[in-house]
């Protein structure tokens, strides 16, 4: 009798091709999603090698990091964005592999079209030069981010090289709290283990609030895995995740799809299976939250107060976190309802998605941005954005005074024509809050789609839960 196994091993089981003589081993990959920023040298090896891509039709690629988010009709202003995209239509062109361009209105971050397209699946292994690339672990998949020599591996030989991490379960149990959300779990998540808690490891999500989560939500918690430390984050596929595929250009259809689905149904952590590290959260006692450093594990209740440094005895992390302060602008102890905010981000491919922009919405709707505030909603395709303008939310974003744009990665990261100018300061859906990273001296707050609504509209962060519905 076989051992019981944890959905990870069941994956990485099915997909060893060969065991290395160091114990690593080579793994088949079923997807390869490729955008602009990590691919131009891998194309250029293959070149220098004379090789091809190995398996195009396993491979997607789309234009997202550099992409301008204002009107692209006219092509893209910013010469070095230009060149990157420029670069990836030639390699696409050259190598056979399908490709969204800027103008494509299936665009969009690399991380929402593959599961919109059914390009991510069940039990696949998928990769991608990102390491967000843990979003596509919502579906059932092992999905992490690869660097630019292993891009290259794996356009050549549809294989990997890789050592087998340790399990680890993160069950969250109960029900959320009204206006407590998916964005909130995983920021909770990270605040209790710590950006380094995952090391090692690829996470399990499990427990009856994740059961709970639409495909959306688990994404948005499968794709912060990295910043909680963990290569991948999963979640078992069940009834939600088919529901999901079914139906999607690139998923199996008619007679192939049950027969995927038979498959699928058998990727469930067994009993008795062993995990090196089991965390519990439960999530009817989770509170909104709202991040006060420049570490995603920075986080604390939007009912709470900025930390106060000097209580961290051992001196490393209190001058971290002192330096943390000092970069926000804060001072201990400051209620975090006091915070006023300069800008809002609404998107990337934390919080980009058709669900996270009806949240918004709903919390706006017959309501103003404040008017200290600009902010932004980014839709995270081109598909999202039609399917919101089909249900009349651009409108009720326009009417409220939000700029509605072009998908793309835009102000997550400063790769693109969206920046914070220097200590402005931002309510962001995004997923991390690093020095710089939405503009040079930018201070990020990472907060749900909700909690950026509401603080677009009060020009302060707010309990939500507290919210009038309109
Ligand atoms: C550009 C890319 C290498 C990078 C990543 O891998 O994370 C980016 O997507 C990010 O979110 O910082």
């Amino acid at each position: 009798m076989t051992s019981p196994r944890t959905l990870y091993d069941k994956i990485w089981d099915d997909h060893v091709v060969d065991v290395l003589p160091d114990g690593s081993s080579l793994l088949y990959i079923d997807r390869h999603l490729v955008h602009e920023v990590t691919s131009p040298q891998a194309f250029e090896g293959l070149r220098v090698a004379g090789r091809k891509v190995r398996h195009p039709e396993k491979t997607l690629a789309v234009v997202d990091h550099n992409v301008q988010t204002s009107d692209r009709s006219q092509g893209i202003d910013d010469p070095e964005s230009r060149t990157q995209l420029e670069a990836l239509a030639e390699n696409v062109r050259d190598f056979g592999i399908e490709f969204y361009d800027a103008l494509d209105r299936r665009q969009g971050i690399v991380h929402i079209i593959g599961p919109e397209q059914g390009f991510t699946l069940p039990g696949q292994t998928i990769v991608c030069g990102d390491s967000h690339t843990s979003t596509h672990g919502a579906f059932g998949a092992l999905a992490h981010g690869i660097g630019t020599s292993e891009v290259e591996h794996v356009l050549a030989t549809q294989t990997l090289v890789q050592k087998k991490a340790k399990n680890m379960r993160v069950t969250v149990d109960g029900t959320l709290p009204p206006g407590v959300s998916a964005k909130d779990i995983v920021l909770a998540i990270i605040g209790e283990i710590g950006t380094a808690g995952g090391t090692g490891h690829v996470i399990e999500y499990a427990g009856e609030a994740i059961r709970a989560l639409s495909m959306e939500g688990r994404m948005t918690i499968c794709n912060m895995s990295i910043e909680g430390g963990a290569r991948a984050g999963m979640v078992a596929p069940d009834a939600t995740t088919y529901a999901y595929v079914q139906g999607r250009p690139k998923a199996p259809q008619g007679a192939a799809f049950d027969r995927a689905r038979a498959y699928w149904e058998s990727l469930v952590t067994d009993a008795g299976a062993h995990f090196d590290r089991e965390v519990r959260l439960d999530a009817a006692n989770l509170p909104p939250l709202v991040s006060w450093g420049t570490s995603p594990e920075d986080v604390i209740s939007v009912q709470g107060r900025v930390p106060d440094p000097s209580e961290i005895a051992d001196e490393n992390k209190r001058q971290s976190k002192e330096k943390a302060l000092a970069y926000m602008g804060l001072t201990p102890g400051t209620p975090m309802t006091d915070i006023r905010l300069d800008r809002v981000f609404i998107g990337s491919c934390t919080n980009g998605r058709i669900e996270d922009l009806r949240v918004v919405a709903q919390m706006v709707e017959g309501r103003k941005v404040h008017e200290s505030v600009s902010a932004m909603v980014v839709p995270g395709s081109g598909l999202v954005k039609a399917q919101a303008e089909a249900e009349g939310i651009d409108r009720i974003l326009k009417a409220a005074g939000f700029d509605w744009r072009e998908p793309g990665c835009s102000m997550c990261l400063g790769m693109n024509a969206d920046r914070l100018n220097p200590l402005e300061r931002c309510a962001s859906t995004s997923n991390r809050n690093f020095e710089g990273r939405q503009g040079h001296r930018g201070r990020t707050h990472l907060v749900s789609p909700a909690m950026a609504a509401a603080a677009a509209v009060t020009g302060r962060f707010v309990d939500i839960r507290e919210w009038p519905q309109a």
